[in-house]
């Protein structure tokens, strides 16, 4: 059969999704076992860690945790698990099989739990998802937690799944990305994305490196469905995705990273992280409006709504500094990281829901929050993706 060029363009079109992809539902979960206080957290993981008898290194984390702007965070881990694998606690010894056997199980199931939310928000059958986008740094298997979470969730077998490994916190960021533009470029698509971070494949004893990470992250999965028009009746955009942008700072290599090793996963995490985010957050803002409005666009930094990955208290306060934010334009983030710490990749989507729970509130009372966002998310490279949001306004009743 021969086809002209411009009927294979015209065929191309229609394939293609109508106006920018949106935020169709949102859904989030914590592990319900285990919850810890920050200001507990020194003294119960010293403890549990047998390593009281390090009381400067003890001294250090409770400075730090003071310091991480975080109040509880939510945990897989417990001592039973810990009591049954001695060996977590050591670095030396072999452990890695023992903890993939965990979390290749749990990290799945998480998911599921922030997924069905998003579904039933989202009001069709989990058989209507046609691609499903998965970001986890505890992924060492195939067929992995994507196929899994699949199963769980009852999708169909012709789901197309791309798994995300070891993005770290800017898992989310590029899953969302992903998803707008699986969105855009296939007509009637409809993604779910899923991030499920579990820290058991990080955990060790107290040592000199390893504080900060200890103090700072968190488990958690968020779960998102994605879609462009034509819309299905009962469909509505939380927050549209117009433009997505991913930059990374040139030899930063250094500063972010994590290392699969045969006693579980290490991470680092540079002092100059803050600082390096600070220095190049504003080109990639104008960049992204750039590119979405015009290289003449004029963009007052404080008439937008943000969605900024919590991935310290410091990073929050020097964005805040570098485009003089009012103070409580992060107020989402702020809450995500007291509430929940840094969950990696999942973070971005509880920011998400923060700020569309917000938006409900506000509206109810008879105010509205900008029209115009930006969403940003930060990992290793270091890596920022940047998403300029518009939420659309829906009339009165619909
Ligand atoms: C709560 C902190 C640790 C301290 O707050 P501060 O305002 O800087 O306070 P201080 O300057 O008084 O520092 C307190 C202590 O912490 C130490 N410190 C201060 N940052 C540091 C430091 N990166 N190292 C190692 N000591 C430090 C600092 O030297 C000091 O030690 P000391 O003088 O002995 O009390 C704060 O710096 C903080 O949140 N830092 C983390 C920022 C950060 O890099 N976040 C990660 C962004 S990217 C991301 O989200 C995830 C990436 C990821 C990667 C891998 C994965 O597996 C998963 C995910």
């Amino acid at each position: 059969m021969a086809m002209t060029r411009a009927q294979g363009q015209e065929s191309q079109r229609m394939q293609q999704g109508e106006g920018p992809a949106a935020v169709l539902a949102i859904g989030t979960a914590n592990p319900s076992g285990t919850i810890v206080s920050q200001d507990e957290f020194a003294d119960q993981f010293f403890r549990v860690s047998k390593s009281d008898h390090f009381t400067a290194l003890k001294e250090k984390l409770k400075r730090i945790c003071h310091k991480t702007g975080i109040e509880k965070r939510h945990f897989h881990m417990n001592e039973e698990i810990l009591c049954a694998h001695p060996e977590f606690l050591d670095r030396e010894l072999p452990s890695l099989d023992a903890r993939v056997d965990i979390v290749a199980a749990e990290v799945p199931k998480l998911a599921e739990s922030a997924a069905v939310k998003a579904i039933t928000e989202w009001g069709r059958p989990a058989t209507d998802i046609t691609h499903l986008v998965f970001s986890t740094y505890s992924g060492c298997r195939a067929p992995s937690a994507d196929l899994q979470l699949a199963s769980l969730l009852g999708l169909r077998p012709t789901v197309c799944r791309t798994i995300l490994s070891l993005h770290g916190c800017y898992g989310g960021g590029r899953a969302l990305h992903l998803a707008k533009e699986l969105a855009e470029n296939n007509r009637g698509a409809r993604v779910l994305v899923a991030c499920s971070e579990i820290t058991l494949v990080c955990f060790s004893a107290p040592d000199g490196s390893n504080l900060v990470g200890q103090a700072l992250f968190g488990d958690g999965a968020g779960a998102v469905i994605v879609g462009a028009g034509p819309f299905a009746a009962g469909e509505r955009p939380l927050f549209e995705m117009v433009t997505a942008t991913q930059t990374t700072i040139p030899g930063t290599e250094y500063a972010l990273g994590m290392q699969v090793a045969g006693g579980g996963i290490d991470f680092h995490l540079a002092i100059q992280v803050p600082m390096l985010l600070g220095q190049n957050v504003e080109q990639c803002l104008l960049d992204a409006f750039r590119s979405a409005l015009g290289d003449d666009v004029d963009v007052t930094w404080n008439d937008l709504f943000w969605a900024v990955h919590p991935g310290g208290r410091p990073i929050l306060d020097k964005i805040e500094e570098v485009l003089k934010l009012e103070p409580m334009k992060l107020e989402a983030s702020r809450r995500v990281l007291r509430e929940y710490g840094n969950m990696s990749g999942a973070t971005i989507v509880f920011v998400l829901d923060e700020l569309r729970r917000r938006m409900q509130e506000e509206g109810d009372h008879g105010n509205q929050l900008p029209e115009w966002g930006a969403m940003m998310a930060f990992g290793p490279g270091i890596t920022i993706e940047t998403m300029i949001l518009h939420t659309p306004r829906h009339p009165k009743g619909n």
